[in-house]
């Protein structure tokens, strides 16, 4: 309870988990959403694209639809905007953690590495939605596009627009990832994402209880 008193008269944190499709990322999110719960904190867990109502409909179209790299890019940023006025930013004001499936990063790797977005137009999307703001902790699960692409097949599941994409394609979004946690080391965590689940989960309760613990 002293925790959440502290919390509730300051700001909350925010938590990403980031990597190329495959990279085991929705896995981990349960078990972290729960430590912090036992640990007394009140947490919203989310994703991108999606986390509104509205949200969850352009994700649909982002994930299936056909459409101009740029339109993409602004479908992404327009989602998050409504994303971070309607949970992201009311939830970390009241002293609340928010726990995201993918954030402004993945724009970064998936539009600009992987589909060649310009960078500058990147940085305006971001400095317009989000100015000043970046998540407190970001873990990176890294891992070659060939072991990710077997554990996708491997679930059986249709592939979304961005699934059906080659290995190509997901080596420049890997690069990508690496280079914007190289640029940012003090937030991000990169985790060996080719470990077993159960050695992941212990490192990254670690990295969260280290990084993040008032
Ligand atoms: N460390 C791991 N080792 C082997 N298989 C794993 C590991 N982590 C997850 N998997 C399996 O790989 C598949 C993809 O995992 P998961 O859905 O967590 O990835 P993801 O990063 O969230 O992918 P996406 O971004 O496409 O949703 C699942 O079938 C999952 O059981
Ligand atoms: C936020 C965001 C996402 N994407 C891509 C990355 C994934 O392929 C899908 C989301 O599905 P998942 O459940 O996380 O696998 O969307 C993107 O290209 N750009 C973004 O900003």
């Amino acid at each position: 309870m002293e925790r959440l008193s502290h919390e509730a008269a300051g700001r909350g944190r925010f938590i990403t988990f980031e990597g190329i499709d495959g990279a085991g990322k929705s896995s981990q999110i349960d078990a972290v959403v729960s430590l912090l719960r036992a640990q007394g904190r009140v947490v919203e867990q989310s994703r991108e694209p999606g986390g509104t109502a509205l949200g969850e409909r352009l994700r649909e179209l982002l994930l299936h639809e056909a459409m101009h790299l740029e339109t993409e890019a602004m479908l992404m940023f327009a989602a998050r905007r409504e994303h971070l006025a309607a949970r992201i930013e009311p939830a970390l004001a009241a002293g609340h953690w928010v726990v995201c499936d993918r954030f402004s990063d993945a724009t970064f790797a998936y539009q600009v590495g992987g589909r060649g977005l310009a960078r500058d137009k990147f940085e305006a999307l971001e400095a317009w939605v989000h100015p000043g703001l970046q998540p407190d902790l970001t873990l990176l699960f890294d891992l070659p596009p060939e072991i990710a692409a077997a554990r996708v097949a491997a679930t059986g599941a249709a592939p979304d627009r961005f699934e059906r994409e080659q290995r190509d394609f997901f080596e420049r979004v890997r690069t990508a990832y690496l280079e914007r946690a190289r640029l940012d080391p003090a937030r991000f965590c990169i985790v060996d994402a080719t470990r077993s689940p159960a050695s992941i989960r212990a490192d990254i309760e670690d990295v969260v209880r280290d990084r993040l613990q008032p």
